[in-house]
């Protein structure tokens, strides 16, 4: 039987500032992340320098998007949902698996086997609609070490990223027309920010590996498929931490529409089909504020593809188109 894995990159513990560094150390340390330090600092810098730092101002934002219904951050709660509803829509039995922290993949691996004993094959299907080192190379390489690191009775298969599959540009554009059927000025898509150096990277192995040529590439087909004005699109990115990362700024960005007299703007992410601190902060909290607070009237934020049913029904049919 097979067995299906929802990857992702991880979410601190707790919303403690403890278990915030902690997260914040372990990805900062991995090189497909910080690539631009040398090995034998990278930890250190990490771990003892950049966490400590960053780590009270980041548990204040998690502070404010945590799911205290749950207990849980929304990444994580967001990816069980999602599991849930693929293993009761498939009759496989499908679990969770972060990057960084827990879920762990060893222990998703051991909690197929204990669901399945004749489990044969296992289909990875990391969450990062685009390819980026840090995100998608990173998540499919450690689930390979994990798979490597002791015998297995299983194969893995994974699938690649689905910035331009049909299934996705369809979720996409039905979580969005609710809002732009209502009329609005812009519709503004915020991705990730990336370091340029990664960008060339992959810029230079081709088009599986350009992040920029694959958001570009979601943006236009979600368009198409919505019948709207291109001119009326704004591609943004957020959460850099460096001067030479994608630009241009989402918080700017918003800043910069308010000011020059935009009054209603649609904003969401098309790079992370699981809301997180990336959505529900950088956008829903921190954009939101730039918008108002400079004369925009009207923002609206359109919440992640989640657990939402046409998005089961798209993810189902991408992953079968692997089986
Ligand atoms: C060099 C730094 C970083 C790069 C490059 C990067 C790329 C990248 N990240 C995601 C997805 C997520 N990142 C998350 C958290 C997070 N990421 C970084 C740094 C880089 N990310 C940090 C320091 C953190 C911790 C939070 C913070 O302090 O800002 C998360 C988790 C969000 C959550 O809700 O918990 C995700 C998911 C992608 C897809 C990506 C490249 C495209
Ligand atoms: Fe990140």
């Amino acid at each position: 039987m097979r067995g299906i894995l929802i990857l992702n990159t991880g979410s601190p513990k707790t919303k403690n500032r403890e278990d915030v560094k902690f997260f914040i150390g372990a990805m900062l340390s991995d090189p497909l992340v910080l690539s631009t330090v040398p090995n034998w600092f990278r930890d250190t810098l990490a771990k003892r320098i950049i966490a400590p730092l960053r780590a009270s101002n980041s548990a204040s934002h998690y502070e404010l998007i945590w799911d205290n219904e749950h207990n849980e951050s929304p990444l994580i709660y967001n990816s069980l949902q999602l599991a849930e509803k693929i293993e009761s829509s498939t009759g496989l039995p499908t679990e969770v698996a972060m990057r960084y922290g827990s879920p762990s993949i060893l222990d998703a691996f051991t909690r197929l086997k204990q669901k399945c004993a004749t489990l044969h094959e296992v289909i990875v299907v990391p969450m990062f609609p685009q390819y980026a080192q840090s995100s998608y190379q990173t998540a499919v390489d450690e689930v390979g070490r994990c798979f490597m690191s002791k015998p297995q009775s299983f194969r893995i298969k994974f699938i690649e990223p689905y910035f331009n599959k049909p299934e996705y540009i369809s979720a996409l554009a039905d979580s969005i027309r609710p809002f732009t059927e209502k009329g609005y000025d812009k519709l503004v898509f915020s991705f990730h920010s990336l370091p340029i150096a990664h960008v060339e990277i992959g810029w230079k192995k081709g088009k599986d590996f350009d992040y920029v040529f694959q958001v570009k590439e979601t943006v236009r087909l979600v368009t198409k498929e919505l019948g709207i004005d291109p001119k009326k699109n704004r591609i943004v990115y957020s959460s850099a931490i460096g001067r030479k990362w994608l630009k241009p700024d989402l918080e700017e960005t918003m800043k910069q529409l308010a000011e020059s007299g935009t009054k209603k703007v649609i904003a969401l992410t098309a790079g992370f089909p699981a809301d997180n601190l990336e959505s529900l902060y950088d956008i829903d909290i921190v954009a939101r504020e730039a918008f108002e607070s400079n004369g925009g009237k009207e923002f609206y934020f359109v919440p992640g593809l989640n657990a939402e049913d046409f998005w089961v029904e798209g993810l189902v049919k991408i992953i079968s188109s692997k089986i």
